[in-house]
């Protein structure tokens, strides 16, 4: 059986990849961070020559919302770029011939906000509440598509996903991403009987989010079949929300009846992310599970582990 390399194998990408039916096919070899640090270049050489594998997911990194990347740049940028760099030379090095590397919508140009496409990377200025994150993940992508131009053979490629959520989120409100900061903030306030829960910004700026189990099921068909994908493809729906019609329709999901108001103090980013997907359908795929649905799943995973 082949065996598949999965970085952040622990975290929301990697815990919904390998509970993906799909990962059968594989040997999944995927370390806990105390079994392999991804900043230790020397064991990440060693882990590689000794496992060999046959393919690599890079799904590791420091990832979260908007307020942890404004509150630690450094780290953001310094122990991102130190995970891409070592992990990515160290495959190199071990000539592995698979790589699917994760990237991330943050990479594109503020100014943009919607038709996000791949040859719009680094044709503008980035946000600045996550530029250093973006910095490392754009490092990462152009180190991957450097290595592939040396390298004709080696099938690497960079996915490029929308915002995501799902089972294994962070709820930890310091640090979460959008959706898990709603579940938690419309839990606790139905538990609580609360009229009124605060939504940050006002509510008009736009996200696309993805359901991450679906990602994992197109990550697992581009490992399978590397040579379809193209060598950056960005990944998602193609669709996007307002920030106040997540709230609305999680509210509905979770069945919490109030009002909200704004907090036009809290941070708000870009006013609008929406990736151009024309390479995905050219790829012939799509997820497949609505929002409602997805905000469902999370919410009963959040009920089970971390409410
Ligand atoms: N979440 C999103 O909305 C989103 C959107 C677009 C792209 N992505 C990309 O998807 C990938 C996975 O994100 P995610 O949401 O699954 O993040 P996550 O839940 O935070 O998982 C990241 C994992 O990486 C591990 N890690 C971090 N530093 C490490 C190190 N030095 N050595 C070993 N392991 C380390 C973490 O371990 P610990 O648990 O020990 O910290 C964690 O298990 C990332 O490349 C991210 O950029 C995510
Ligand atoms: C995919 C990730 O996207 C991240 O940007 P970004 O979409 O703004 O990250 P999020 O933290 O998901 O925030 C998305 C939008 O939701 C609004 N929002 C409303 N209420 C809340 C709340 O209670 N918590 C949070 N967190 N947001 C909230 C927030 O103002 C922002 O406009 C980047 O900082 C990361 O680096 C990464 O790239």
């Amino acid at each position: 059986m082949a065996r598949l390399f999965i970085t952040g194998g622990h975290g929301m990408v990697g815990r919904n990849l390998r509970a993906h039916p799909g990962i059968a096919a594989w040997q999944v070899l995927a370390p806990a961070r105390s079994e392999l640090d991804l900043c230790d270049d020397r064991a990440v050489r060693d882990y590689l020559a000794r496992h060999r594998p046959d393919a690599v997911v890079h799904a590791a990194g420091l990832v979260g919302g908007i307020q942890a990347n404004l509150a630690q740049p450094v780290r953001f940028l310094a122990e991102n770029a130190r995970i891409g760099l070592t992990l990515i030379e160290a495959c190199r090095e071990a000539g592995v011939p698979v790589l699917i590397n994760l990237g991330s919508i943050c990479v594109y140009p503020r100014d943009l906000g919607r038709g996000l496409s791949e040859d719009h990377i680094l044709t503008g200025r980035l946000e600045p509440s996550n530029e250093g994150y973006a910095l490392a993940k754009i490092m990462a992508m152009r180190l991957v598509e450097y290595a592939r131009r040396e390298d004709p053979a080696l099938l690497w490629r960079t996915l490029i996903p929308c915002n995501l959520y799902g089972p294994h989120d962070k709820f930890d409100p310091a640090r979460s991403h959008l959706i898990p900061a709603i579940i938690h903030k419309l839990h606790r306030a139905k538990l609580a009987g609360a009229d009124t829960v605060e939504i940050w910004g006002d509510g008009q700026a736009r996200r696309e989010f993805m359901f991450a189990p679906d990602l994992a099921g197109a990550i697992l068909r581009a490992a399978a079949d590397p040579a379809s994908l193209p060598p950056l493809m960005n990944i998602g729906p193609g669709h996007d929300h307002s920030i106040d019609e997540y709230y609305r329709i999680a509210a509905e999901v979770i069945g919490w009846r109030g009002r909200f108001i704004h907090d036009p103090a809290k941070p708000v980013g870009m006013r609008q992310k929406l990736l151009d997907i024309s390479r995905q359908r050219e790829w012939g795929w799509a997820p497949t599970t609505g929002l409602r649905d997805g905000l469902a799943a999370t919410y009963a995973h959040y009920r089970e582990v971390a409410a």
